[in-house]
């Protein structure tokens, strides 16, 4: 079985995808660290470099990479993975799909100080730039979000909370 966290950056889905594998005794891999063992660069450096289009290919093939070398596995996947190509009907013909929904005003907390270098589409912008990227993203993004399988309501996720989900106690 393979399990897709999905969501907006910060809404969790990194640290609570390794606490899930971690329960269950499956793997665990970070889309977003995939890509960087892979391409042998940051996120960032991605960004920078090759630019945006070239970054949503490289998480595409990273996707497909994934799928075909776990049976097993929770699959963290980077905010925007879902909302680029048919990502999102391949995620659903491939596993369980779960939204980790979580308010734009918690994720906005989050994601300041050392969390933004780490997030190439945040850094460089003022505080009033980031409420209103984060707000649009947000907007533009929930109709892909929408269609996994389940939602689960933030701000706070527990493990045993996505267990009952998937009816795995
Ligand atoms: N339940 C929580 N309460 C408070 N802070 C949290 C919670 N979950 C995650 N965080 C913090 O929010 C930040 C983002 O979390 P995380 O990296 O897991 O998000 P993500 O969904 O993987 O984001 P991205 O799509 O950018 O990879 C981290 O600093 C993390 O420690
Ligand atoms: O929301 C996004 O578009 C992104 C989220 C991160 O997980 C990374 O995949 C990258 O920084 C882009
Ligand atoms: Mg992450």
């Amino acid at each position: 079985m393979l399990i897709f966290l999905i969501g907006m950056m910060g809404a969790g889905k990194t640290t609570l995808g390794w606490q899930l594998a971690n329960k269950l005794g499956y793997s665990f891999v970070d889309l977003d660290d995939f890509i960087e063992k892979r391409e042998g660069k940051s996120i960032a450096q991605i960004f920078e470099q090759e630019g945006q289009e070239c970054f949503r290919e490289l998480e595409r093939a990273a996707l497909e990479a994934v799928v075909t070398e776990n049976t097993k596995a929770v699959i963290s996947t980077g905010g925007g993975t879902p909302c680029f190509f048919n990502n999102m009907d391949f995620i659903n013909g491939q596993g369980k799909s779960i939204f980790l929904n979580v308010p734009l005003s918690e994720i906005f907390t989050r994601l300041s100080g050392s969390n933004l270098a780490l997030r190439p589409l945040l850094a460089n912008k003022t505080e009033e730039e980031r409420r209103l990227f984060l707000t649009n993203t947000l907007a533009a993004r929930k109709p892909c979000y929408e269609q996994a399988v389940y939602t689960l309501n933030g701000p706070d996720f527990t493990v045993q909370a996505l267990l009952k989900l998937l009816n795995y106690n």
